[in-house]
Parts: C-alpha cells; sequence; structure tokens
C-alpha cells in the first residue's frame, strides 16, 4: 500500500489470497508460491521482484488468469478466477485484462495498426478513434501504422505491445519483463509511458522485472523470496531498490 490515505482505501483491482502454486509432486515438488496474499490497488503501477526463482512469473501467472493456483484463490476485481472455466478465463482475459511481455507477440502477418487493434477486433468491439489516436501519438507510431512488425525495430515493437494493452482499456495491465530485451533509452520510454497512463488515464500496472530502475517507475514494489512476499516498498528509487535487493543476495 502507498502511504497516502487515498490510497489505503482503493479497490483492489487483482488480489490473491493465499495463493499456493506447487509443481511436480513427492521429493520433486516445488513451492513456487507458498501462500500469498496481496492486493493490486486500482489506478497504481505495481512491481515484483526478487531473485530468479522466487516465483514472481508464477504470481503473475496466476492472477492474470494465464495459470491455475493449486490452492487459496485469485480475484480480478470481485470475481473469483480460481472458479471460472476455459472458456469463462479466456473470455475474462479478452475483456478485461492486458498483457505485455518481454517477447512482443505480435502477428507477423498483421500490421501495426491491426496488430493493436487485434483484442478488440477479437472482441467484436469497436476502437475509440480519439483515444487510439492519443496512445499512438504518445508511443511515437503515428509514422509506423501500416508496417508489420519485421519492418520495425524492437522498441518500435514494444511499442506497438504496449499500444495494444492500453488502447482496450483493460481494468489491468499484467507486464511481464516488458523492457528486458529494450536498450535502456527505448526502456525509460516505454516505462515513462506506463507510468503516465497510471497517472493520467487511471490505468492499473503489474510489473515483474528485475530491474531496479524499471521499478522505481512503480507506486510499490513487492519482494518475493522462496514463494512468499518477504517486503514492500512505496515510492522506490532506484538506489532503494538496488539496497534491498542486495540484502537478498547477503
Ligand atoms: N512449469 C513448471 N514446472 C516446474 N517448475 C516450475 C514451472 N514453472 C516454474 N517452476 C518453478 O517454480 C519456481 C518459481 O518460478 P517463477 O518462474 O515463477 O520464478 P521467477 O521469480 O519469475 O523467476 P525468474 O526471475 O528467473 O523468471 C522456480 O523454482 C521454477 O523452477
Amino acid at each position: 500500500m502507498t502511504t497516502s490515505p487515498q490510497a489505503t482505501t482503493r479497490a483492489a483491482a487483482a488480489r490473491a489470497v493465499e495463493a499456493r502454486k506447487t509443481y511436480g509432486e513427492g521429493d520433486a515438488a516445488v513451492h513456487a508460491l507458498a501462500g500469498v496474499t496481496v492486493d493490486f490497488p486500482e489506478h497504481e503501477f505495481t512491481a515484483i521482484m526478487g531473485p530468479s526463482g522466487s516465483g514472481k512469473s508464477t504470481l503473475m501467472q496466476c492472477v492474470a488468469g494465464l495459470d491455475r493456483l493449486t490452492a487459496g484463490a485469485a480475484y480480478i476485481g470481485d470475481t473469483d478466477i480460481s472458479k471460472l472455466n476455459k472458456n469463462q478465463l479466456t473470455l475474462l482475459r479478452r475483456d478485461r485484462l492486458g498483457f505485455i511481455f518481454q517477447q512482443y507477440n505480435l502477428i507477423p502477418s498483421l500490421t501495426a495498426r491491426e496488430n493493436i487493434l487485434l483484442p478488440l477486433t477479437l472482441a467484436g468491439a469497436d476502437a475509440d478513434d480519439a483515444w487510439f489516436d492519443e496512445i499512438v501519438q504518445t508511443v511515437g507510431l503515428t509514422e509506423r501504422l501500416g508496417n508489420l512488425p519485421s519492418q520495425l525495430s524492437g522498441g518500435q515493437q514494444q511499442r506497438v505491445a504496449v499500444a495494444r494493452a492500453l488502447v482496450p482499456r483493460p481494468d489491468i495491465i499484467f507486464a511481464d519483463e516488458p523492457t528486458g530485451a529494450l536498450d535502456s533509452r527505448t526502456g525509460i520510454e516505454i516505462l515513462t509511458f506506463m507510468r503516465r497512463a497510471v497517472d493520467e488515464t487511471g490505468q492499473t500496472i503489474v510489473m515483474v522485472t528485475h530491474d531496479p530502475h524499471a521499478a522505481a517507475y512503480a507506486n510499490r514494489v513487492l519482494f518475493l523470496a522462496d514463494g512468499q512476499i518477504v517486503d514492500s516498498m512505496d515510492a522506490p528509487t532506484s538506489d532503494r531498490v538496488l539496497d534491498r535487493m542486495k540484502q537478498f543476495e547477503g
């Protein structure tokens, strides 16, 4: 939670309650999530950090309905997604969630414009033209809308992926290492834009990252270790995050 008084009363856009995820059985069992209870407040940018193998991606995937918990519950708003069947989960992801991954996951045969509009096309929904134009302009893609992904740089492809996540105005965007494959300048542009989406349009973002500089764009950083949340930091700076991470290594 942030320390500002309004923030503490904010509803959760997503949350996990006693979330457990176990891979394998018996002696080979890996407890990727060992009882995680956490709120992701709406209109906030939350970063998830922790050592490799601490469960960051598993937590994100289970809260985003891309994977199932072994025990406990995960909610998007008031919807207990643990209780949804596969088809219902697919619809919930399509209609309410946005995703940004390290690999941009663009469709090679579609133009930038078509890729950005794909979630709406699949949902049979119309784009808000003014909103589409604003996002495309802000991420600097106006001149590139007719290009195929193969005709774009890595940074431009990630901008397409960010625009694709934002245009449908999802309840929450889940980002897994969104700047991991980008040079630092392009990464800063993408993170700045994600921050603006939170500040100016009230978007909710949850981001997994290894990078203290990326985490500093968040309102709050959660630290995972061995499948549990061991700490959180409000109003993070990259130096403070780096210091905290060093303690894991010590
Ligand atoms: N499909 C799977 N089958 C078996 N074990 C898995 C599977 N996916 C993840 N794990 C294990 O669960 C634990 C948590 O993995 P997870 O990918 O969530 O960690 P992470 O913090 O995101 O790691 P990284 O920073 O390296 O991406 C690890 O020990 C991992 O080996």
